[in-house]
């Protein structure tokens, strides 16, 4: 059955067909796809429910900033657009309920204004607060982790569930908690207080990455983690100790200014990404016999 068919009569959805999603990830690449968008959470219960009796496969689409969209896709994109009325960031609060679709970059304009400790740990991160809680974003400043308090998910039977966070429940670059399939809708965040420093803190270190990192070309931030037996071992510094930088494979560039950046300086789609991918990790395996994890989701 197609998926017009089976999503016809759930409210709060758009269904767009084909659609060209090249917009939809930071880096650009050219994908096309089926693109479900979320407005409401009856929405989302409905087309997880639909989906899994019918045995479609999907994949969640936040800002598109640490996964790379293949050029054409045979599973739907389900993409989360709550509403959110910003003057909810007009005060201080203990404890901030946010829908997951909410941007960091919103967040962080408000820790700014105010000085939220803890805050400043995701200054300059390009995702949704769902993308973040799903894989721990963080800086050398801190990761989102610690802050989180509770995050409320719709699962794939489309029931609706809350997890409790506690120590073991982020890694890093990860969380432990969700279930295969488990949707974030919502997050319960705090912070440890206000501190007039942390405005003057993010604004250095948002100045410090503009200097370190190719924050106006089309990347998808750090292509590999660094090593996770040894924090010093910076996949970055690896890749630039081997002269790679700059080095371009059908439109794909290692970034001059930081070795763990790709930038997408053509039209690029994923298999340039992959191939260039593929070159670093045989050259960083044969030079120094180190494997790194990819940090973006192929
Ligand atoms: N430190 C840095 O400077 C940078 C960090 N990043 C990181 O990349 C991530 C980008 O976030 P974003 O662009 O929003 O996400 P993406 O669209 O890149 O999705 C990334 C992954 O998160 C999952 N995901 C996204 N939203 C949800 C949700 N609501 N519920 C459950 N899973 C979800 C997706 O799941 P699925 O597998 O099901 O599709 C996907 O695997 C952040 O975690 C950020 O830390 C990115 C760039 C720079
Ligand atoms: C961009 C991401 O996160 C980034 C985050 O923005 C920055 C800054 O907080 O710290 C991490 O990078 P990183 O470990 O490369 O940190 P950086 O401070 O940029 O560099 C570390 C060290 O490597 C050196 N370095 C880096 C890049 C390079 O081309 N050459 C080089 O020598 C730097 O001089 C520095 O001594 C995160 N990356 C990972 C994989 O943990 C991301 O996750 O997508």
């Amino acid at each position: 059955m197609s998926l017009e068919v089976l999503l016809k009569n759930i409210d709060g959805i758009e269904l767009e067909i084909n659609k060209d999603l090249t917009k939809f990830s930071t880096m650009r690449l050219k994908c096309f796809g089926d693109l479900i968008t979320i407005k409401t959470l009856e929405g989302l219960k409905g087309v997880l429910k639909t989906l899994n009796e019918n045995s479609v496969d999907y994949r969640i689409l936040g800002m598109g900033a640490n996964q790379l969209l293949p050029e054409s896709s045979a599973v739907p994109f389900i993409k989360l657009s709550l509403e959110f009325d910003k003057s909810y960031l007009n005060e201080v609060r203990d404890l901030y309920t946010l829908p997951a679709s909410v941007t960091l970059s919103i967040l962080s304009s408000h820790a700014v204004r105010n000085g939220l400790k803890g805050w400043e740990s995701f200054t300059g991160i390009p995702a949704t607060l769902g993308g973040a809680v799903f894989m721990n974003a963080g800086t050398n400043l801190g990761e989102i982790g610690p802050l989180i308090k509770r995050v409320f998910v719709v699962n794939k039977q489309g029931e609706e569930k809350i997890y409790e966070m506690d120590e073991s429940s982020f890694s890093y670059r990860k969380q432990n908690f969700l279930a295969e399939g488990d949707f974030i809708y919502q997050v319960e965040m705090n912070h440890f207080g206000v501190d007039p420093l942390i405005s003057k803190q993010i604004k250095d270190y948002l100045e410090l990455r503009n200097r370190t990192q190719p924050l106006r070309e089309w990347t998808c931030g750090c292509v590999f983690k660094n090593s996770k037996e040894k924090r010093t071992c910076l996949a970055g510094k690896f890749i630039d100790i081997m002269g790679l930088k700059g080095l371009t494979l059908n439109g794909m560039r290692i970034s001059p200014k930081h070795a763990n950046f790709m930038e997408n300086t053509d039209s690029c789609s994923h298999k340039d990404v992959v191939a260039l991918i593929n070159i670093i990790k045989e050259e960083l395996l044969l030079q120094y016999g180190v494997d790194f994890e990819t940090e973006v989701k192929l």
